[in-house]
């Protein structure tokens, strides 16, 4: 499988870094973390382990949606798991790997909004340009409209290990 690398290690960990700075003096120890799974792991570690860097130790939970299945294209919204814990009364911030059509992170929003939480923030590690009814407060990188793999991001499942974010097509 060949791709092109547009974002490298290096310059994902300093974009990281940056949002971290910027968005700690809004977060509390009381804010909750939510990882859209699956390909939201790697980020929500990254930033997480950031956050902690600059003195910031928020809480952590996931949710498990799913609507590209193998393919490329977005599709049914399955909520394959919910969170562990209660959000009611909490500030919560959402992150994940890309913000495309915005389906996943507008449904995640949604739901954590009618399970009672205070504030919803949201940060995506990539965001493509691509018009749609929710954006995020806190954007890593200003993505290309390309089929992007790596950090996260899959192909049929493969290719989310890869420590930089590249392009297929
Ligand atoms: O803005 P959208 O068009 O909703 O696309 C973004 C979502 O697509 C991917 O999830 P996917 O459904 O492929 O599941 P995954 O996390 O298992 O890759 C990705 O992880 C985001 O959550
Ligand atoms: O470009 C993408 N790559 C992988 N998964 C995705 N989910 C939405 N957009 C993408």
């Amino acid at each position: 499988m060949t791709y092109d690398i547009l974002l490298s290690e290096a310059d994902i960990a300093a974009r990281i870094d940056a949002m971290a700075r910027e968005m700690a003096p809004r977060l509390t120890e009381d804010t909750v973390g939510v990882c859209l799974l699956t390909g939201g792991i790697w980020f929500a570690a990254d930033l997480t382990r950031a956050l902690a860097r600059h003195g910031l130790g928020i809480g952590f939970d996931s949710m498990w949606l799913s609507s590209y299945g193998d393919g490329r294209q977005s599709g049914e919204m399955i909520l394959r798991a919910d969170l562990q814990r209660p959000v009611k009364g909490k500030q919560v911030l959402i992150m994940d790997d890309v913000l495309d059509t915005g389906a996943s992170l507008k449904f995640a929003r949604d739901h954590l909004l009618r399970a009672g939480a205070t504030e919803v923030l949201t940060a995506v590690m990539a965001s493509k340009p691509v018009t749609r009814q929710i954006e995020a407060d806190y954007v890593g990188w200003e993505a290309p409209k390309r089929y992007l793999v790596g950090y996260g991001l899959d192909d049929g499942g493969r290719l989310r290990g890869l420590p930089f974010i590249g392009a297929l097509d």
